[in-house]
C-alpha cells in the first residue's frame, strides 16, 4: 500500500537519506530506529509529502505521492510530528476538530455529526476528553502529545505517522499509546510508521523494525533479526547486551555504562564473611554477585551479596513462604531484593563448606543435607503423593569470575549429577520405591559468579571449571552426608 523506492534526499545539496527501499502493507506497524541525526525524521518528511526527495519514488495505494492533492493525501496520511508549537490558543476539542478537515468541503464548512462521532471518539480512545474545553496550551506536554494523537486519528488516515510519539509520556500512556495503535492496525487495518528511540518498545511492538544510519538503510525485518547486539552497538556506539524479554517473544537490549568503576577486585572469595549460627548461616559480601538460583527467596537470575540457609522445624507449613520469609529477613534488618533465601531443616553445623582454588580457577561450595524425602527421580511419577515437607538439599557455588549464561545453566547440570552421584554412593534410599535416591523432592541450588575477573564460557564437566565444581560439590554432599550420617548412627537428634 505504501512504497519507497529508492528514496534519497535532504536539505539543499547534502543528502540525508540515501537510498531507501520498502514496502509497507496494511496493518502494518513499522518501527524506524537509529541514532540522532541518521534521517528518520527526514524520511518521514518526505513520505507526508512535506519535503520531496531528489531521487526515487514514493507510490501509495499504486499512485504516485505527487499526484496527490494536498487534501487527498491528508485522507490517506495523517502525521504525529516531533515538535509542534501552536501559535494561537485552541481548545482540545477545537484543536481535534482541525483533523476532520480533509473530510469537510468548503472553507467554513461546520462539523457534521460524523464529524463529531469521530472527535468524540479519538478524544476517548485517547484519554483526553474530559479536557476538551481547556485550551491546549494549559495541558502538560504529554497532554498535549495525545491531543495532537486525538487530531490525527480524526483524520482517519489509512497510514499514520509519528515521530517518537512517546516522547513526553509516562510508561503507562507510553504502553496505552502503543496497544492502541496495535489495536487500530488490528480492528481497522491502520498502518502505521512509528520514529522509537526505545529499542524496546519498538521491539515489543514493531511487526518489522528498519534501522537507519546516516542516512542509510542498515535493516529491514522482524524486531529479532535487527535488533542485533555487534549491529546496535556500531550503529548507536555505545555497550549493550540483548536478552530475551521474560514474557513476550520479542528481543530485550540493556544498555551498560561504558564507565566500569563498579569493577571488584580480584580474589573475591576471600572478601566474603560468614555468620553461622543453629538458625541460619549467611554469607555476605560488600560486591552484588550474578546468581541464579531456584531459591524461596531470589530465584532466577537476580543480583545478590547476602545468602541466607535457614534452619526451619521439619514440619515447616506456610501458604506463602515467601512473605513469611521476606518478613524473617526484615527482622534480621536484611533486604529481601539484596538477599538469596534458602530453608531446610537440616542442622546447619552439619553443613560442608569446600573451596577448591588453584590456576584455573577459585570455586566454593556450601552444602546441607537433610534425606528424609529422598527421590528416585526416575520412579518419582510413581508418587501420587509427592512430599513436600523440608527435608532439602541445598547447594551454594560462588565462582570469582564472569560466566555467561551457558556456562550457569551448565554448572547448574554438572553439581546436580555431582550432588546425584554423591547419593548413590552414599546410597541414599527414596524410602517410596526402596530404590536409589537421586536428590531430594525440595532441593535447591544457588550459582554466584562475580562481574569481572576471569571469564568462563563453560561449565560442564569437559571444562575446568565444570571439573572443579564437580569435585567441590561432590565432596560437600558426601561430607554433610557423612556428618548427618554419623549423628544418626550415634542415634543423636537428626532430622
Ligand atoms: N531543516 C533542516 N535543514 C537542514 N538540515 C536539517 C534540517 N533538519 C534536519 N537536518 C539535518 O538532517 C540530518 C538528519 O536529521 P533528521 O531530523 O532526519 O534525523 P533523525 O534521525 O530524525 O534525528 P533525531 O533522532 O535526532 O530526531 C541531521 O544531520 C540534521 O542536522
Amino acid at each position: 500500500m505504501l512504497e519507497l523506492k529508492g528514496v534519497a534526499g535532504g536539505y539543499g545539496s547534502v543528502p540525508v537519506v540515501k537510498n531507501v527501499n520498502f514496502q509497507v502493507n496494511a496493518g502494518e506497524i513499522l518501527g524506524i530506529i537509529g541514532p540522532n541525526g541518521s534521517g528518520k525524521s527526514t524520511l518521514l518528511k518526505f513520505i507526508y509529502g512535506f519535503l520531496q526527495p531528489e531521487k526515487g519514488q514514493i507510490v501509495i495505494d499504486d499512485q504516485p505521492l505527487t499526484s496527490y492533492s494536498q487534501k487527498n493525501l491528508a485522507k490517506k496520511i495523517a502525521v504525529l510530528p516531533q515538535q509542534t508549537d501552536s501559535a494561537f490558543s485552541y481548545t482540545v476539542r477545537q484543536v481535534v476538530e482541525l483533523g476532520r478537515y480533509p473530510h469537510q468541503t468548503g472553507w467554513f464548512s461546520s462539523n457534521s455529526e460524523k464529524d463529531e462521532k469521530v472527535v468524540n471518539k479519538a478524544m476517548n480512545d485517547t484519554g483526553v476528553f474530559s479536557f476538551a474545553d481547556q485550551p491546549i496550551d494549559s495541558l502538560s506536554g504529554g497532554e498535549k502529545q495525545r491531543v495532537l494523537l486525538a487530531r490525527a486519528l480524526a483524520q482517519e488516515p489509512d497510514i499514520l505517522l509519528l515521530d517518537e510519539p512517546t516522547n513526553h509520556l509516562d510508561i503507562s500512556y507510553q504502553l496505552s499509546l502503543l496497544d492502541t495503535l496495535k489495536d487500530w492496525t488490528n480492528s481497522k487495518q491502520l498502518t502505521v510508521i512509528a520514529v522509537l528511540h526505545d529499542l524496546n518498545m519498538a521491539a515489543m511492538y514493531s511487526h518489522r523494525i528498519l534501522l537507519m544510519d546516516q542516512g542509510q538503510q542498515i535493516a529491514l525485518d522482524k524486531p529479532s533479526y535487527v535488533l542485533e547486539k555487534t549491529v546496535l552497538e556500531k550503529v548507536y556506539d555505545a555497550h549493550l547486551q540483548r536478552k530475551e524479554h521474560p514474557s513476550v517473544p520479542s528481543p530485550l537490549i540493556t544498555l551498560e555504562p561504558s564507565d566500569r568503576s563498579f569493577e571488584q577486585p580480584s580474589d573475591l572469595l576471600n572478601t566474603l564473611t560468614f555468620d553461622e549460627t543453629e538458625e541460619r548461616v549467611c554469607i555476605s559480601s560488600r560486591f552484588y554477585w550474578k546468581t541464579l538460583s531456584s531459591a524461596v527467596i531470589g530465584a532466577g537470575f537476580g543480583w545478590h551479596r547476602f545468602f541466607v540457609n535457614r534452619h526451619v522445624d521439619k514440619d515447616y507449613d506456610c501458604d506463602n513462604p515467601q512473605e513469611e520469609y521476606g518478613a524473617y529477613l526484615q527482622n534480621i534488618s536484611l533486604e529481601t531484593a539484596d538477599t538469596v533465601g534458602m530453608m531446610t531443616a537440616a542442622l546447619l553445623k552439619d553443613g560442608s563448606f569446600i573451596r577448591l582454588k588453584d590456576s584455573e580457577g577459585d570455586v566454593l561450595v556450601y552444602a546441607t543435607a537433610g534425606t528424609s524425602n529422598a527421590v528416585d527421580v526416575s520412579k518419582a511419577y510413581e508418587n501420587a503423593v509427592q512430599s513436600f515437607t523440608i527435608g532439602t538439599i541445598n547447594i551454594w557455588i560462588f565462582i570469582d569470575g564472569k560466566l555467561t549464561e551457558a556456562a550457569y545453566a551448565q554448572v547448574m547440570m554438572t553439581a546436580t549429577e555431582a550432588k546425584s552421584k554423591a547419593l548413590l554412593d552414599h546410597k541414599i534410599i527414596d524410602n517410596h520405591t526402596r530404590t536409589l535416591a537421586t536428590g531430594t523432592s525440595t532441593d535447591s541450588m544457588l550459582v554466584a559468579a562475580v562481574h569481572s575477573g576471569k571469564e568462563y564460557m563453560y561449565g560442564g564437566t569437559a571444562s575446568p571449571l565444570g571439573k572443579k565444581i564437580g569435585k567441590a560439590v561432590y565432596d560437600a554432599v558426601a561430607e554433610t552426608l557423612e556428618k548427618y550420617n554419623q549423628r544418626k548412627n550415634e542415634n543423636e537428634e537428626w532430622e
